[in-house]
C-alpha cells in the first residue's frame, strides 16, 4: 500500500520538468519616445531561458528600438527591463553579459579573425592560455580554424557572420543579441546560416532574440515570434499558430500570403459565427483547385465549393500559383508540383474547393 501510495508522489525530476519555466528577460510595460514619436509603445513581454525569440515587423514598427533597449544602447522613457528578475535600467550596456551580432558584422578591421574572437574574453579578465584554448576551441566549432591569422576583409560574407556569431558566444553570456544577422548575406548563403544559427543555438542553449524583417528567417529559426506594429505588439505566438491563427489581417498579411473573403459575390460558410468587425481569411495552399466536373471528394460535406475562372498561372519551381477570378473577388490558390497533376491556364473554367475548418476570422 505504502508503496503504491508512494507512486503518485512527484519525483525530483518530475517536478523540475513541470515548474515554470523563469522569466530570463522582462519588458514590463516600455515605452520609447523620441521627441513627440513613440518607437516603442507600453510593450510588455516576458522571454523564457534557452528560448529563440524574434521581433518581426515592417520598417519602421520598432524592432531595432526594442533590441537596442535591451542591449543598453537607449533606455526606455518609461516603464523597466528585467534580466534574470533584475532591472537594468541603470546598468550599462558593457555591464548587460550579452552577446551582440549585428548586420553588418561589426568585426574590428585592424585585428585578425582570432584577435577578433580574444577580444571580449580579454575585456573580462580571462589569461592568455585559457584565451588561446577558447578561440582555438571556438574557431574549430565554426569551422574556420586555419582563418585564425586572416583579417576580417579577406573573408566571405559568411564567413564574416560565423566570426561575429563566435565573437558574440566565445565569452558565454547568458543572452544573445541578433539585429538582423543574415540582412547582407544573399539567398543561398542565408538558409545556409540560418542552418548554422539553429545548430549554434541547439548546441549553447542562449537565450536568443534576434530582429528581422524577414518572415522565412523568423518561421525557420524561432521558439516564438513578436509580430510589432507601429511601435506596438501585434501579435506573439509560435510560427505555426501566428501562421495558421493569426488575430488580425496584418499579420495574416504579414506572415505569408493571405486570401482576404470579403467580396459580395463569396459568401463564406462557415461552422463558426465571426464577431463584427472580422473579415475570413484563407491561406492559398488550403485551395484545391480541380477541373468543373472533376470527382467529389470523400470530405466534400466539410468543404466549400465555388467556380471560378483562372486568370494567370505563374509556375515557380515546385510550386504553381493560380489568380482565380470568383464574382468580384480574385483567390490566389498554390499547389505543390506533383506529377499527374492537372495544370490549367487562363481563361480555364474550373472549381475552387477548401475545408471550412480552413477559414480563419481575423480583425480586420
Ligand atoms: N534615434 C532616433 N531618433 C528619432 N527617431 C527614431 C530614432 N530611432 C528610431 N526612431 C523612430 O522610431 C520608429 C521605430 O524605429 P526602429 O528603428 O525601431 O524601427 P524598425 O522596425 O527597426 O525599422 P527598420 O526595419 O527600418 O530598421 C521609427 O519611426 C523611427 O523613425
Amino acid at each position: 500500500m505504502a508503496l503504491k501510495m508512494k507512486s503518485y508522489l512527484p519525483t525530483e525530476d518530475e517536478l523540475l520538468e513541470k515548474a515554470p519555466v523563469p522569466a530570463q528577460i522582462e519588458f514590463c510595460n516600455v515605452t520609447k519616445l523620441y521627441g513627440a514619436v513613440a518607437a516603442v509603445k507600453d510593450i510588455s513581454l516576458s522571454v523564457s531561458r534557452g528560448e529563440f525569440l524574434t521581433i518581426l515587423g515592417p520598417s519602421g514598427s520598432g524592432k531595432t528600438t526594442a533590441l537596442m533597449l535591451l542591449a543598453g544602447f537607449t533606455t526606455p522613457s518609461e516603464g523597466d527591463i528585467l534580466i534574470a528578475g533584475k532591472s537594468v535600467s541603470e546598468v550599462p550596456s558593457y555591464r548587460r553579459d550579452q552577446g551582440i551580432v549585428f548586420q553588418s558584422y561589426a568585426l574590428f578591421p585592424h585585428l585578425t579573425v582570432a584577435r577578433n574572437l580574444e577580444f571580449p574574453l580579454e575585456m573580462r579578465g580571462v589569461n592568455s592560455a585559457e584565451r588561446a584554448k577558447r578561440v582555438s576551441r571556438m574557431l574549430e566549432r565554426v569551422r574556420l580554424s586555419e582563418f585564425g591569422g586572416r583579417m576580417p576583409s579577406q573573408l566571405s560574407g559568411g564567413q564574416q557572420q560565423r566570426v561575429a556569431l563566435a565573437r558574440a558566444l566565445i565569452a558565454d553570456p547568458p543572452i544573445l543579441l541578433l539585429d538582423e544577422p543574415l540582412g547582407a548575406l544573399d539567398r543561398n548563403l542565408r538558409e545556409q546560416m540560418q542552418i548554422e544559427i539553429k545548430d549554434l543555438h541547439r548546441e549553447f542553449g542562449k537565450t536568443t532574440i534576434c530582429v528581422t524583417h524577414d518572415q522565412e528567417e523568423a518561421l525557420t529559426l524561432s521558439d516564438r515570434i513578436v509580430v510589432m506594429r507601429s511601435g506596438q505588439i501585434e501579435q506573439i505566438d509560435t510560427p505555426e499558430a501566428l501562421y495558421d491563427r493569426p488575430n488580425t489581417r496584418f499579420v495574416a498579411n504579414f506572415l505569408g500570403e493571405a486570401n482576404v473573403l470579403e467580396g459580395a459575390d463569396l459568401k463564406v460558410q462557415s461552422d463558426v459565427v465571426p464577431s463584427p468587425g472580422m473579415v475570413a481569411m484563407l491561406r492559398p495552399e488550403r485551395i484545391c483547385v480541380n477541373a468543373p466536373t472533376g470527382p467529389r471528394r470523400s470530405d466534400a460535406e466539410h468543404r466549400q465549393s465555388v467556380a471560378g475562372v483562372i486568370e494567370d498561372m505563374i509556375y515557380a519551381g515546385p510550386l504553381r500559383k493560380y489568380r482565380v477570378r470568383v464574382g468580384d473577388t480574385v483567390l490566389i490558390a498554390r499547389e505543390h508540383v506533383a506529377s499527374g497533376q492537372e495544370v490549367f491556364g487562363a481563361g480555364d473554367e474550373v472549381r475552387l474547393d477548401w475545408l471550412r475548418s480552413d477559414v480563419r476570422f481575423v480583425t480586420a
